[in-house]
């Protein structure tokens, strides 16, 4: 047959390192070409690279189809099962009454300092939204809306007497703009419990590196959002807080962790958010909730005050990932969050889109994802049309063999991450039993949520190979680099469908692995929106480049919200 199926072995001889695959002809010849070059490279200890190819019989083949096909009719029972329990259960978020909360956080600072709007009336609007659209969503779970009033109200005035000028809005593109952050990051006198009932009622006494910055600069802090708890989630639920709801659809998830920030942005009850980002937890719900979130590249912002973190950590995965429903949005503040590091992503350089390189990933073949479906396949096509459209060179798919390691590899460098974890949910006094809290979570419920137990169960499973992870991350990273450089993106899939029904994500865990992957190669990333799918949620792309090329990122994500036309506010239908 034409499209003939090989099986692909490649041994490195010094790790006993064994990658198996199932491609098409075509694709085979350059994946192996690739790897084998990358290690070959690398590892000169690993002289003996042994590359077979053997044709499989077609009974494999098929029956891998086999096992892609059932996963996807057990993806589609699980959402029939889940929605016969909560279909019934939908509500409504209500209109948006005063048009200025659709608009930039940038625009509206414009206003504020040409004396169109005063910061006061945009911190009522937004209050007032939250106020409306709380009690539906809960997201917002602690706010501090005297203190913001009466922060907007000094800002006007400064403004009228001419303390504040215009050279001041040079310097602070927010000046009178209100914003929200994570409830897991540190707001001097807010809630700052990350989700963990030892903590509640536990007030944060210092202000985030990323906090500060912020409010340095003449953002207005509102509130702080909800949280999985230890941000260890890609959905936003706990005990303290409990569950976050999508605006688009209240039965839905709007991931995690920075759920919250997402779930407020898109309700339109806050223009800025300040999310983070280990696995996706910025992305993810960016994606889920139709807003923009980007991944900044590594060690450009402090993580001091981000959960437990002192910002004296050495390499770490964690990233500040801003939040907002206007690409224009985002730049600014980057390049606020950023501060004295914002010279290392030049992002004053323009980005002529034309002559950008564009690749693109259609499907990593994570075995351990739920299929893609048509809808979230056919969003990523658009955007690639569209730049082959623009762009002077034809887009290029890339397939690295190594993408179906996305989780193990995300895994690894996790557990390097997560050493104290059960210390971190004891409130670091000391460990939690951790096999105690699985037997009591399952048999009378506990402290802890479901997802939380899952990663304590997580750590009794087998570790992965620190010598194999090191080594595939590394080859990764060069076979990505070998394409990404300062006038190329790539266009990856955010999640195989849309946002799922709560709790839904129990059964699917690894369903976040296209984000996670980004963490491990530690590139930046902007999730991008790209309308609505057919039941009515958020669909989008990730736009991925090379580290400290964010500006790319943005270039594109700012074409694709010209075309497709980026956020798109909830289909508001609480008046039906
Ligand atoms: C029956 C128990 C099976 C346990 C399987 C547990 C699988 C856990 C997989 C992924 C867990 C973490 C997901 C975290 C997403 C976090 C996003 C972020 N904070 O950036």
């Amino acid at each position: 047959m034409r499209r003939t199926v090989v099986f692909l072995k490649v041994v490195n001889s010094a790790t006993r390192f064994h990658i198996f695959g199932v491609f098409k002809h075509k694709v085979q010849s350059d994946a192996v070409k690739s790897m084998v070059k990358v290690h070959t490279r690398r590892h000169h200890t690993a002289r003996m690279m042994d590359v077979k190819t053997t044709k499989v019989s077609k009974a494999r083949y098929y029956i891998f189809k086999l096992f892609l096909c059932l996963r996807y009719y057990l993806d589609l029972l699980i959402d029939r099962l889940f929605g016969i329990y909560y279909d019934s259960k939908r509500e409504y978020i209500p209109k948006v009454k005063n048009q200025l909360v659709l608009e930039s956080a940038t625009a509206l600072a414009r206003k504020i300092q040409r004396r169109e709007l005063t910061s006061v009336q945009v911190v009522e609007a937004f209050i007032e939204r939250i106020q409306q659209v709380n009690p539906i969503i809960n997201a917002i779970v602690d706010n501090r809306f005297e203190d913001a009033l009466s922060e907007a109200r000094q800002i006007d005035q400064d403004i009228a007497n001419g303390t504040i000028q215009e050279v001041d809005f040079q310097d602070k593109p927010f000046l009178g703009v209100p914003f929200t952050s994570k409830e897991s990051t540190a707001a001097k006198g807010l809630s700052w419990t990350f989700g963990l009932k030892k903590r509640q009622g536990k007030k944060a006494s210092f202000d985030a590196h990323c906090i500060e910055s912020m409010k340095k600069s003449g953002a207005i802090l509102l509130g702080v959002s909800n949280v999985p708890q230890l941000n260890l989630w890609q959905e936003t639920s706990n005990p303290v807080f409990g569950l976050t709801r999508n605006p688009y659809n209240t039965t839905r998830n709007v991931g995690g962790s920075s759920g919250g920030e997402a779930a407020i942005l898109a309700a339109c009850g806050s223009p800025l958010g300040v999310g983070t980002d280990i696995g996706g937890s910025a992305r993810i719900p960016a994606f889920m909730c139709g807003v923009f979130g980007h991944k900044i590249s590594n060690s450009i912002v402090s993580t001091k005050g981000l959960t437990y973190r002192t910002g004296e950590e050495e390499e770490t995965m964690v990233c500040v990932g801003p939040l907002a429903r206007h690409v224009d949005d985002l730049l600014p503040f980057i390049k606020l969050l950023a501060g004295s590091n914002a010279d290392r992503l030049n992002l004053g350089l323009q980005v002529p889109v034309k002559k950008l390189k564009v690749y693109y990933v259609t499907n990593p073949k994570d075995p351990l994802m739920s299929p893609f479906r048509e809808e979230m396949h056919s969003v990523l096509l658009k955007a690639v049309r569209h730049l082959e459209g623009l762009c002077l060179e034809k887009p290029q798919e890339l397939v690295f063999e190594q993408l179906q390691h996305q989780y193990k590899l995300w895994k690894y460098w996790m557990s390097l991450e997560m050493k104290n974890f059960r210390k971190d949910l004891n409130n670091r006094e000391g460990d939690v039993n951790a096999v105690w809290e699985i037997i009591k979570h399952f048999l009378f419920g506990g402290d802890f949520t479901t997802a939380t137990v899952f990663n304590l169960i997580n750590g009794f499973l087998k570790p992965v190979n620190s010598v194999w992870a090191v080594e595939v991350t590394q080859s990764l990273k060069e076979a990505f680099l070998t394409k990404l450089d300062d006038n190329s993106v790539l266009l990856y899939p955010s999640a195989p469908f849309p946002a799922s029904y709560h709790n839904a994500a129990l059964l699917r865990p690894y369903n976040f692995d296209c984000f996670a992957l980004w963490n491990t190669m530690k590139f930046p990333v902007t999730q991008v929106p790209m309308g609505l799918g057919k039941e009515g949620l958020p669909l989008g792309v990730q736009v991925v480049a090379a580290p400290d090329q964010d500006r790319l990122c943005l270039a594109v994500a700012k074409e694709l919200e010209r075309e497709f036309g980026g956020f798109v506010p909830p289909v508001i239908v609480a008046d039906k």
